[in-house]
Parts: structure tokens; sequence; C-alpha cells
């Protein structure tokens, strides 16, 4: 058995006792007729009860061998003819690490640590509509489901100075919309991630907590841009590293905290992730949130690239990415 699978055990382990914690932390009333009143999972047979109760109890569910290798290969082919421009895609946004985001642009893989926002790349959003990831994803979204945000993370050997540690964080300090609950992420491992080349660190059970204040961690070497990181975190609260092999895929809740460490070896550490969220959520108003640092950051950088942009709002731009992969299209 693997480290990984084996730390899965461990902590399924724990779920044999019953789910208090589940009943108590529901926001819903409970009922006695209810025992089991569950808020981060939706009442349909596709999860095994015991995936159902670890999600409830870890906010975040790892699936074994979820995506097919043959599938993977093709993702990794069109990142590599977009880094190498073979292909254009409207809208996508490539990130240098800050140790390189001020040198001339070289065209290939090893320059860039991520694509954002592929939604308009047909090969790569296949990803986002495989039946496999969705027949997951309505468990916690429901059955109308919009792929909201989506990226293809390429972690380079660190350049010496941390920087390719990715600060713990809750995703939902970037999101707009809301009920937290029905938002989700899916992050697929297109490689073997340990701990050696920067796997994802999760802080169980902090997707019952609330969104936290976000900001730059102060790190010597720098931190990228938009890399918030949750302030004054605690080192010391329980973590697990998320260890796992070629087609692994993790769904996680957007309040839980996680983020990965430093690659320590000379590969590239690549990803594939996409954030769902129920056509049902509605868009909120961050101003005078904790929120309200990001959105300003966002729409700063926008009006730089775009001077189209001055005057959209923070709820536009996740307007104008979202696109429908299943059900009916409703409200976001
Ligand atoms: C809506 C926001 C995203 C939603 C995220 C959903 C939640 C998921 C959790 C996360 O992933 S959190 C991390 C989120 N981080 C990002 O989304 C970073 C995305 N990166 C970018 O948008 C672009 O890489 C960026 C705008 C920062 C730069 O792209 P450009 O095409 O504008 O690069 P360019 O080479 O023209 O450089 C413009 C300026 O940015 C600087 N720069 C580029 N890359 C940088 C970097 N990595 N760190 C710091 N600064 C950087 C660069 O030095 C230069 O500075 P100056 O204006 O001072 O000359
Ligand atoms: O892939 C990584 O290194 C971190 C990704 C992450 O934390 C995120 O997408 O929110």
């Amino acid at each position: 058995m693997s480290q990984a699978a084996e730390r899965l055990r461990l902590l399924t382990g724990h779920l044999d006792r019953a789910p208090a914690v589940v009943a108590t932390r529901t926001s819903a009333p409970t009922s006695a007729l209810h025992p089991h009143k569950f808020r981060y999972t939706l009442d349909n047979d596709l999860l095994k009860p015991e995936e159902r109760l670890f999600y409830e109890q870890n906010g975040f569910l790892l699936v074994k061998k979820l995506v097919a290798d043959e599938a993977i290969d093709l993702f990794r082919k069109e990142f590599e003819r977009i880094c190498k421009r073979e292909v254009r895609i409207p809208g996508l946004i490539v990130m240098r690490d800050i140790t390189i985001a001020k040198s001339e642009f070289v065209p290939d893989q090893k320059a860039i640590t991520k694509i954002q926002d592929f939604q308009d790349d047909p090969e790569l959003f296949r990803y986002c509509s495989l039946p496999q990831i969705l027949k997951y994803v309505e468990c916690f979204t429901g059955p109308n489901i919009m792929a909201m945000h989506t990226m293809l993370i390429n972690k380079p050997p660190d350049a010496g100075k941390k920087t390719s540690r990715h600060p713990m964080h809750q995703d939902l300090h970037y999101f707009p919309f809301r009920p937290a609950d029905r938002i989700v992420c899916a992050w697929t491992a297109l490689e073997r991630v340990n701990r050696q080349n920067g796997c994802l660190v999760v802080l169980p059970g902090t997707h019952t907590g609330t969104l936290k204040e976000h900001d730059y961690p102060e790190w010597e070497g720098g931190v990228n841009k938009m890399y918030h990181g949750v302030r004054d975190y605690d080192p010391q609260q329980p973590r697990v590293h998320l260890e796992m092999e070629k087609g692994d895929t993790v769904f996680f809740h957007p309040l839980l905290i996680h983020g990965s460490g430093m690659n320590k070896t000379q590969g590239f550490r690549k990803a594939i992730s996409c954030h769902y969220a129920s056509s049902d959520c509605n868009y909120i108003d961050v101003k005078g949130t904790t929120q309200e640092n990001i959105e300003n950051e966002v729409k700063e950088i926008a009006s730089k690239k775009l001077p189209e942009a001055v005057g959209i709002t923070f709820q536009d731009m996740w307007a104008f990415r979202g696109r429908l992969v299943k059900g009916e299209k409703r409200i976001l």
C-alpha cells in the first residue's frame, strides 16, 4: 500500500465513530428523525457512506486513479503546445514564477508556472466535463454545475528562494459567490506528487470554520502575485500531505486550509484543476469584507492589462469565466 493510501486508510479509520461532529456542526436544524444531518454533501446515492462521512469531517476526498493516463497525456501535450505558442487561447493567463517574472520570456514549459482560465481551450476544458469527475462534483454542488475557474499548475524546481511554495489559504477568499458548501475544487495529479516535489498539504476539518483574513506572507525570497495566505497561520496545526499518483484526484471544500510545499526536485510538478459551483449560487458584494483586498488587486491587474476592463465588477469577471458543464444555468 502506498504511503498516501495508508494515510487515507488511517484517516478513514477515525470515521468508525459516530459522526457527532457532523450533526452538531450543521447550520440546518437537526431533526431527531435524521441523526446524520449532512451539511457538506448532498442526498444522492453516488458517494459511498464512508466517502460521504470522510468529506463531511475532513473537507476533502481523495479518489484513486479517477483520470486515465491517455487523457492526462493529452492534457500535457496541449500544455506543451501552449507553452511553445503553437496554439493561442483567448483569455488564457500565463504565469511565471516571481524569480523569473522580469526576465525575457522564453516559450518553453520550463518558464511557465501555471496557466489559468483555459475555459476556451476545448482540449484542456475536456478535463472539466469528464463524467467521472462530474459524478463526484454533483455530490457537493448538486445537478446544475458551473466550471468557474481552471488551472494547470506546473510547479517549477525551486530556484533557491522557496518561491515555489503556495502559502496556506482558503480558495473562498477569491470567490464572490456563495454558498461555500456548494463550491468544490477537483485537483488531479498529472504525475506522481509527493513531499519532494511539493504535493498539496491540507488541514483536515478546517472547512467547518469561517473565511479567514488573507494577505501576502512575509517570505524573505518573495511571494508570487496574488498568492495570499491565511494571516496569523499557525504552523503547529495538524496537517496531511496528499501524496498522489498520476490520475488520482482530490475534491476539496473552498474553506479547507491548504497549500503546497517547495519543489525540491529538478522536475516540474504538474496538476490540473477546476473549481466548480452550483449554478444556483449567487454573487455577493465583498466590499467591507476580508475579501476586499483581493478584489482590489484583481481589478487593478485587469485594468492594467485591459483598459476596457476598467469599471467591470469583480462579479462580472467571474461571470465571464464561468461555463455550464451540467444541468441548467440559473444565477451564476
Ligand atoms: C481571480 C483571481 C484568481 C483566482 C484564483 C482562484 C483560487 C485558486 C487559488 C490560487 O490559485 S491563489 C493564486 C492566485 N494567483 C494567481 O491567480 C496568479 C495569476 N497570475 C497572473 O494573473 C499573472 O501571472 C500576472 C498578472 C501576475 C502577471 O502576468 P502578466 O502577463 O501581466 O505578466 P507580465 O510579464 O506582463 O508582468 C506584469 C507585471 O507583473 C509582474 N509579475 C509577473 N509575474 C509575477 C509573479 N509571479 N509574481 C509577482 N509579480 C509578477 C511583472 O514583474 C510585472 O511587474 P511590473 O509591472 O512591475 O513590471
Ligand atoms: O497546486 C498547487 O501547488 C496548489 C494549488 C492550490 O492551492 C490551489 O489551487 O488553490
